[in-house]
């Protein structure tokens, strides 16, 4: 062998050696994914070990507050569509007789049955305790309660009168502690039961105008993921639903006055049909998800506000997980442009407002 042939040879001996160690990373990299994906697989063996049992509506007692009209009066029909029963509580006793008539319309048997309850939720606890005391009577305990009874006023801060801001925070927020507190003693009992709140997008993030709505809404959060922990033991679930615009008669009674703001930048993410809204929200409710969201807006900001609220599905917590960083990101140009929005609507008043002095 010439001295050429041989450092040949010993160079093609090392090489081959070494590209084991070149392959390192790879295999480590490979290692690396099927421990992943293991992971993943074992978390949904365990998935129906976390998620729980779907309440049956069939023959269920659903308590609607705030069913007499709008997103409510639409969640009374679609839980009726199941063959539940359902108890109406609003205020004022016409709009209910007229709603109670429309959700029987729905009926899929004939021994369902609609009861009103006219009471105001935020005013005081005991006569609330009591009309949910003679519901329970007439068509036995609750299953689930949906608090949808609420209201909203926009307006700059400065322009919404004082008071405003304590009657949001009694009918939005007390009027949902109340009636929860009347039924929960007896959901723990019978270790069953839904909750629901009806939230609002602008209950996961502050919007311009809503200085009074928002922290109403903020409020119910809170209050959920608080009462989620307390009740899981007794298989109580609680739902928080975060609809956008809907389009409902209190929703026409908002635009009567809303800043132009809130206005454009509350349309980003459009405006949905009430019959939507309800469909989704009890379906969630129904299986006892804690979030309930509508629309690719929705569901984004759901993702990107999750926070420490409860998981009720390995896929929701897998797809936090992956989308956090990408929807903040996406985020940032939302908020740039609720911002822009902000400025042009400023200075197109202090244009028009100069205007009107040279006249
Ligand atoms: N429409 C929308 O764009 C959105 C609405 N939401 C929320 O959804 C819920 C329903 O809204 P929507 O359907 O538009 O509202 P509506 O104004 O159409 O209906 C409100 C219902 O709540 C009842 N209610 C109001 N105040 C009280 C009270 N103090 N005690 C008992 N019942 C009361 C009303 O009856 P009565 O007046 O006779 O008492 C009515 O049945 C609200 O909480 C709202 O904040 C969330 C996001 C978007
Ligand atoms: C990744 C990030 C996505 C961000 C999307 C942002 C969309 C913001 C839209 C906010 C709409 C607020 C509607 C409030 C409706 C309401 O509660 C009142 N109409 C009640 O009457």
């Amino acid at each position: 062998m010439s001295s050429e042939e041989a450092l040949g040879s010993a160079l093609s001996h090392w090489l081959t050696f070494n590209s084991w160690w070149l392959l390192l990373p790879f295999i480590m990299l490979l290692v690396v994914a099927a421990f992943i994906v293991a992971f993943v697989l074992l978390l949904y063996m365990i998935s129906p070990l976390i998620s729980p049992k779907p309440l049956k509506l069939n023959g269920a007692h659903v308590v609607v507050t705030g069913g007499s009209s709008g997103i409510g009066k639409c969640i009374a029909m679609e839980c009726y569509k199941h063959g539940a029963f359902i108890t109406l509580v609003a205020r004022d006793e016409h709009k209910l007789v007229q709603a109670k008539k429309e959700v029987e319309k729905c009926a899929i048997n004939d021994k369902q049955v609609v009861l009103c309850i006219s009471v105001d939720v935020s005013k005081d606890y005991s006569q609330v305790e009591s009309v949910i005391k003679q519901a329970q009577e007439k068509l036995g305990p609750v299953d689930m309660l949906v608090n949808c009874a609420g209201t909203s006023i926009s307006g700059k801060f400065e322009e919404v009168e004082v008071d405003r801001f304590k009657k949001l925070m009694e009918v939005n927020y007390l009027g949902s502690v109340y009636p929860t507190r009347a039924v929960i003693t007896t959901m723990k009992e019978r270790r069953m039961g839904r909750i629901m709140f009806v939230s609002s997008q602008g209950g996961q993030i502050g919007l311009f105008g809503y200085t009074a709505y928002s922290p109403s809404k903020f409020a119910l959060r809170g209050l959920a993921e608080a009462l989620q922990m307390e009740m899981k033991p007794y298989n109580i679930y609680v739902t928080v639903a975060y609809p956008p615009d809907t389009d409902t008669p209190g929703f026409a009674e908002e635009n009567k006055n809303k800043p132009l703001e809130t206005k454009l930048i509350s349309e980003t993410s459009g405006v949905c049909q009430p019959e939507q809204v309800a469909k989704i929200a009890v379906k969630d409710a129904v299986q006892g998800n804690f979030t309930s969201s509508f629309g690719p807006d929705g569901y984004m900001l759901s993702a990107l506000t999750c926070g420490m609220s409860p998981v009720t599905s390995i896929t929701e917590g897998l797809q936090q997980i992956v989308t956090m960083g990408l929807f903040r990101t996406i985020a940032l140009f939302y908020l740039g442009s609720f911002d822009s929005i902000v400025r042009r609507c400023m200075i197109q008043r202090e244009q028009s407002k100069a205007a009107d002095k040279r006249e």
